[in-house]
Formats: structure tokens, C-alpha cells, sequence
């Protein structure tokens, strides 16, 4: 399998944040999903990938090419879509066609009016008419015409009504329907990781928690469930984000560590128990340090 998208120890650090040791593959024909709570480095890997951001150390390639000695090359090849319209305010569909051809030689007019169409963007419209979801999809028509083969995606559904979010996933999996194109996309929906992603690389306040199919994510973890008096120390240590009642307990335990769980009740957890538990662990160790 063809690795579109190759991140090896990424390294980033800004005065109060550091992105540590991230590596993840994208093979091609498949959705990834990058996932985390705010501020733990998901854009910063993005805008690392797109060399927007200088790396302090790793290494990144794009279709088997160096992401920053083939930048020109490998961007043609590539549709970065942002959470906020990167078209002029004034700018009609035709004015956006006219601006896409300078750049991209493979573009193609009758499939962009074709998606501009199915997409119910109306060919008089300027980019100020259309809605946050509409220009979300102008961007994706876009990228669709130049016939980029990988799609990088930073928050496309925020802020999208459930219809608009559901359409947008659609079009996503039909994208990569022939096996040769690919698509990183980072959000806090885990509804959506659910519904299309392959893979999943989570990044926690910027260390690297998991990348793998999503099938072996969900497979790594369980949620365990206890009186309080079989909450042992030896348990506790292994137990992430632990949650107490005054009858019992819950809390996520990595599958290698069941064993230590006994006989107690456990059951799969969720892509949405993962991300909560893990939250929780951190603000308990943060708390533990600030003590
Ligand atoms: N240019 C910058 N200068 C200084 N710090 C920055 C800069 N860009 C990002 N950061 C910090 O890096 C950390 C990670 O930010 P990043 O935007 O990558 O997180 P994120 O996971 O995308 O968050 P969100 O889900 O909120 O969009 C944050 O603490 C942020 O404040």
C-alpha cells in the first residue's frame, strides 16, 4: 500500500507548546481522521505538512517526495481547505475559476460548473452570498476540478448544520471512491470519525496518543466499571481518567492492561469515551503537578 502522506517524528515547539515525536502514515485511497482537544497541535501539523509553519525537526513527504524540496510540485496535487473562505469577498464563481486556472493548468471547467450545480451554488452568486457550508463546498468543487489527490481538511464540518455535515462526508467518501486519492481531516465531531474516517491519529496537548485504523482504536481501549472497594492501587495506576461515584467507578484501560481489571465488568468504548477519558486523565495529572 502506497503511503500518500509519510510524518516522521514532527517536531514543533512554540513558547508554550510543544508538538513532540508525531508520526502517522496516510495510505492512498483512504480518509484519516486527526483528532484532539483544542490546542493540541492538529493545525500546527497541518500547517507543518503544507510547509505554512517551519518544522524544528522530522521529516514529511508527500506522494514519496519531500515536502518542502518539492513544494510546487506536490502542492498542484494538493487541496488545503481551511476552516474559514480563502476567496475574495467580491469574487463570482466565474472570478474564482479564473483565479483557480492561473495556478492549475490541469483544471477542469466543465466538472467545476457540474459540482458548482450539484452543489446548488448558483452560477450569479459571489462568494459573500454563499453560506459558511456553501463556500465550504466551493472549496471542495475547487479542489475536485484541479483533480488534487489529497485532500487536507482542518475543521470542514464546524459550524455546518447536520444536513450540510452529512452531504459534506458523502461527497468526501465518493472523493476517494477509486482507491487513488486520500484525505486528512482534523475535527472534534467524533460522530464523523465514525461515519467515514479509515484511520485515526489522535494528538493530545502535543504527544502522539494513537495513529492506526479506527477499528484498532477502539479495539485498544475499554471502559471498566467497579465498586469503590475494588478500586486497588495496582488498578488505579493503570486506569485513565478514573471517575468516581460513591458507590463505584468508572474509567478507560488500554487492552493490555484488562488483566489487572480482573473480574470486573468492562465494556468497548466509543471513539467520543476515549477522547473524555483521556481529557480527563490530563487535567487530573495537571492538577497533581500544579499541587
Ligand atoms: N504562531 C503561533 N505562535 C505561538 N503559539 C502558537 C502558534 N500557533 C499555535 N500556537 C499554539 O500551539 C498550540 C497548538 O495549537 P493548534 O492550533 O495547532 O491546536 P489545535 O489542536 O488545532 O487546536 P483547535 O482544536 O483549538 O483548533 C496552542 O497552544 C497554540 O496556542
Amino acid at each position: 500500500m502506497d503511503s500518500m502522506l509519510h510524518v516522521e517524528a514532527l517536531e514543533k515547539s512554540y513558547a508554550d507548546f510543544r508538538l513532540n515525536n508525531i508520526s502517522f502514515d496516510l495510505p492512498e485511497g483512504y480518509i484519516m481522521g486527526l483528532i484532539g482537544p483544542n490546542g493540541s497541535g492538529k493545525t500546527t501539523t497541518i500547517k507543518a505538512i503544507l510547509n505554512m509553519t517551519e518544522r524544528d525537526g522530522g521529516k514529511i513527504t508527500v506522494f514519496g517526495k519531500d515536502n518542502i524540496a518539492s513544494e510546487q510540485e506536490i502542492k498542484k496535487d494538493i487541496g488545503a481547505v481551511f476552516d474559514s473562505s480563502s476567496f475574495v469577498d467580491e469574487w463570482t464563481m466565474a472570478d474564482v475559476e479564473k483565479a483557480y486556472t492561473l495556478f492549475y493548468p490541469a483544471w477542469d471547467s466543465e466538472k467545476y460548473w457540474s459540482l458548482l450545480s450539484r452543489f446548488r451554488i448558483g452560477k450569479t452568486k459571489k462568494v459573500k452570498e454563499l453560506s459558511k457550508g456553501m463556500q465550504m463546498k466551493l472549496m471542495l468543487a475547487c479542489a475536485f476540478s484541479y483533480d488534487a489527490r489529497l485532500l487536507i481538511l482542518d475543521e470542514p464540518t464546524s459550524g455546518l448544520d447536520p444536513v450540510s455535515r452529512d452531504e459534506l462526508l458523502d461527497i468526501l467518501c465518493e472523493y476517494i471512491e477509486d482507491g487513488r486519492r486520500s484525505v486528512l481531516f482534523s475535527t472534534h465531531i467524533t460522530p464523523d470519525l465514525e461515519k467515514i474516517a479509515d484511520y485515526i491519529t489522535y494528538i493530545h496537548l502535543g504527544q502522539l496518543i494513537f495513529t492506526g485504523t479506527k477499528e484498532d482504536f477502539a479495539d485498544s481501549f475499554r471502559v471498566v466499571r467497579g465498586d469503590r472497594k475494588e478500586l486497588t492501587p495496582g488498578l488505579e495506576a493503570r486506569l485513565i481518567g478514573l471517575r468516581t461515584f460513591p458507590t463505584g467507578f468508572e474509567a478507560l484501560i488500554r487492552k493490555e492492561d484488562l488483566a489487572a481489571a480482573g473480574r470486573l465488568e468492562y465494556v468497548p468504548a466509543s471513539i467520543d469515551d476515549i477522547v473524555v477519558f483521556m481529557s480527563r486523565q490530563t487535567d487530573r495529572n495537571n492538577q497533581e503537578e500544579n499541587i
